[in-house]
């Protein structure tokens, strides 16, 4: 069977990107990505294709060339679902927030709806892909729902997990490592799986498409962040440990990174990860793990989460103490807010938890991001809930200008690793605050020796 005309359920961070690119790499093949949101689907289709609402290096070129040719962004799912044969479900799947495995199970209500809308509509046969992130044996269930609630249409299920990674979406999509592929050994289930298979086969070598069963496809998206993350962990867990003893984090990063076996990558001490994928995907593992009763491999994963919410707090107590314990009344300027460099994406970002415990010490935040505005800041402190949204309000602003941001500050923090931050006259800066006066540099990303130089006190992660 060959693939003609996909719908897209999803237009957010995974969903846009992913479909931008299959557009871009198979002209032949029609697409259109639905979101219920309607301002979200109306950037999309922005005349001015620098406003579509997600920052990615390349993305908006690539939305550029395909938009209203082969790539459609719309309110309108019915139509889409109805003229596709094959659709990708890309929503969200947040971690739970109410009722049995609150704060640890992934919610999968966005997921049902579709499956129930997608069964209401389908007049075809059609492949429905699982391109969002879910517990193992979900298909199970989308199965239950489509075959019980259809009009007659035969569905496949395939799972076709996402590794993307915010900042480089577009160059990981045009390369991946691999493209994983789960689907039933039926057939019908082979001629699915086919069928996605020769739509990445345009651009993606074939060794690199992986095709497995459902199952592990659906387990392998979850193992592999929880083994990204764990990575991010156990090198933060041993930055504390250089604290202590002179060792240096980068150094010892770079020193076991060479051994073929560990590998460089992921090495990168830091005030912790953020995105919202980690956190929310080894939760889901814990939580599926004590469903089956293994409780010592769902503490193992859990501990991963337990360091990670320790290097954050220790990177704002840190803060406090070494500005004489106290930030009562002092402005501390925060470089950076987003998760990572090269996006707008502030989803679980350090910074956010690093802030809620400076603001609980009366501190004055000025903020200075490239791509995240005043608004999204505030919507992420107030949905912590520590407090009324205008005392968030009082303590945190946001500037245009970094150098602005900086002025008469007590201290700074580098929260993301923006490259800018590197190319600062930190002369100017230096002047322009109160003495002394302290650098906490959360990314490991400016060269301390200069800095000192200048005279501040700098402070890295993990030495
Ligand atoms: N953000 C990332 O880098 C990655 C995310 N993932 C996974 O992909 C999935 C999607 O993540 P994001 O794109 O970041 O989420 P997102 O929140 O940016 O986008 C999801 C979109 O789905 C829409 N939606 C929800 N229910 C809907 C429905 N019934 N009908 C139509 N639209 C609906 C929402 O309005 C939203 O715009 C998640 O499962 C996530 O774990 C996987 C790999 C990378
Ligand atoms: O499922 C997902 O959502 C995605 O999650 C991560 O991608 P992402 O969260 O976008 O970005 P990463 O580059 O993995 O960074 C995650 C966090 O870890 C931090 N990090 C990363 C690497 C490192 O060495 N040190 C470190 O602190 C980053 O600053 C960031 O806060 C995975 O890398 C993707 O493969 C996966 O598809």
């Amino acid at each position: 069977m060959e693939v003609k005309n996909i719908c897209c359920i999803g237009a957010g961070y995974v969903g846009g990107p992913t479909m931008a690119v299959i557009a871009e790499k198979c002209t032949n093949i029609k697409i259109t990505v639905v979101d219920l949101n309607e301002a979200r689907i109306a950037a999309w289709n922005d005349e001015d294709v620098n406003n579509i609402p997600i920052y990615e290096p390349r993305l908006n070129e690539i939305v550029g060339n395909r938009r209203n040719k082969n790539l459609f962004f719309s309110t309108n799912v019915d139509k889409a679902i109805d003229e596709a044969d094959l659709i990708f479900i890309s929503v969200n799947t947040p971690t739970k927030t109410y009722g049995t495995g609150k704060g640890m199970a992934a919610d999968l209500k966005h997921i049902e709806l579709c499956a129930r809308q997608i069964a209401k509509v389908a007049k075809t046969d059609k492949i429905i892909v699982e391109k969002s992130t879910l517990p193992v044996r979900t298909a199970e269930a989308l199965k239950s729902i489509l075959d019980n609630t259809g009009n007659g249409a035969k569905f496949q299920i395939l799972s076709n997990p996402e590794f993307l990674a915010e900042g480089t979406a577009v160059e990981d999509l045009l390369s991946p490592d691999r493209v994983l592929i789960g689907g039933d050994s039926s057939q019908e289930g082979q001629k699915a799986i086919e069928a996605l298979v020769n739509v990445y086969a345009n651009w993606v070598p074939r060794e690199r498409i992986l095709t497995t069963n459902v199952w592990s496809s659906e387990l392998s998206k979850l193992v592999a962040n929880a083994f990204l993350a764990q990575r991010v962990s156990s090198i933060n867990a041993i930055s504390e440990l250089c604290e202590k003893t002179e060792a240096n984090v980068n150094e010892v990063a770079k020193a076991i990174g060479m051994d073929s076996r560990i590998g460089p990558k992921f090495l990168k001490a830091s005030v912790g990860f953020g995105g919202s994928c980690f956190q929310k995907d080894i939760l889901n593992l814990v939580y599926i793990s004590k469903a089956f009763g293994l409780n010592e491999v769902a503490d193992y994963w859990e501990q991963v989460i337990i360091m990670n919410d320790h290097q954050k707090r220790r990177f704002s107590k840190n803060i406090v103490q070494t500005l004489y314990n106290t930030v009562s009344g002092k402005k501390i300027t925060f470089l950076g807010w987003a998760f990572k460099k090269d996006t707008n994406d502030t989803r679980e970002s350090a910074a956010i938890y690093v802030a809620d415990d400076l603001i609980n010490e009366q501190a004055y935040i000025a903020l200075y991001d490239p791509k995240v505005s005043q608004k999204q800041v505030l919507t992420d402190l107030d949905y912590l809930d520590t407090r009324k949204s205008d005392e968030n309000e009082k303590h945190i602003t946001s500037y245009n200008n970094p150098y602005e941001a900086c002025k008469n500050a007590h201290a700074i923090a580098i929260l993301t690793e923006w490259d800018e931050f590197k190319e600062y006259d930190w002369e100017k800066i230096y002047d322009s605050m109160l003495k002394p006066a302290f650098v906490f540099d959360g990314r490991n990303i400016l060269n301390g020796e200069v800095l000192k130089n200048i005279g501040f006190v700098y402070q890295s992660i993990g030495s």
